[in-house]
């Protein structure tokens, strides 16, 4: 089995590669080329399917679409220039904090 992110580096890379590829050819060059609402759209499609799948008490369905998630989030942070190590680093930098104790401390609306 791969690790996780060993798997993402390199499907992180692929979608850079192909970024700039033939439309008819590469799905990732014609998302792309259809523009940022689009490939937002499609990262919103999948996220439904997700949850639908999870409803539906289906564990292959969800896997199939989960990994369709995180493909079009790569795809979504691709175009906007946002590289997984950023988002990563977000991650680690929210490491042993509670969530509930993050809420806590926003200040009051
Ligand atoms: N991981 C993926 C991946 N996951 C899902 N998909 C595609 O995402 C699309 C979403 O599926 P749907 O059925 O929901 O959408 P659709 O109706 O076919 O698409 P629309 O016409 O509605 O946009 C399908 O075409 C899937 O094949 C992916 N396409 C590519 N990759 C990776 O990206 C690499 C580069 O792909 P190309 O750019 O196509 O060479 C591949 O080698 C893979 O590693």
């Amino acid at each position: 089995m791969s690790s996780i992110p060993d798997t993402l580096a390199r499907l992180e890379q692929t979608i850079a590669q192909r970024k700039g590829a033939d439309p008819s050819s590469s799905y990732v060059a014609k998302l792309h080329s259809r523009g940022l609402p689009i490939i937002a759209r499609k990262l919103g499609e999948e996220a439904v399917e997700t949850v639908v799948a999870a409803l539906a008490e289906d564990r292959d369905e969800l896997v199939g679409e989960a990994a369709d998630v995180m493909f079009h989030l790569l795809v979504l942070l691709s175009a906007k220039d946002v590289s997984l190590a950023e988002v990563m680093a977000e991650l680690d930098r929210r490491e042993g904090v509670s969530g509930l104790d993050e809420k806590a401390s926003r200040p009051a609306e």
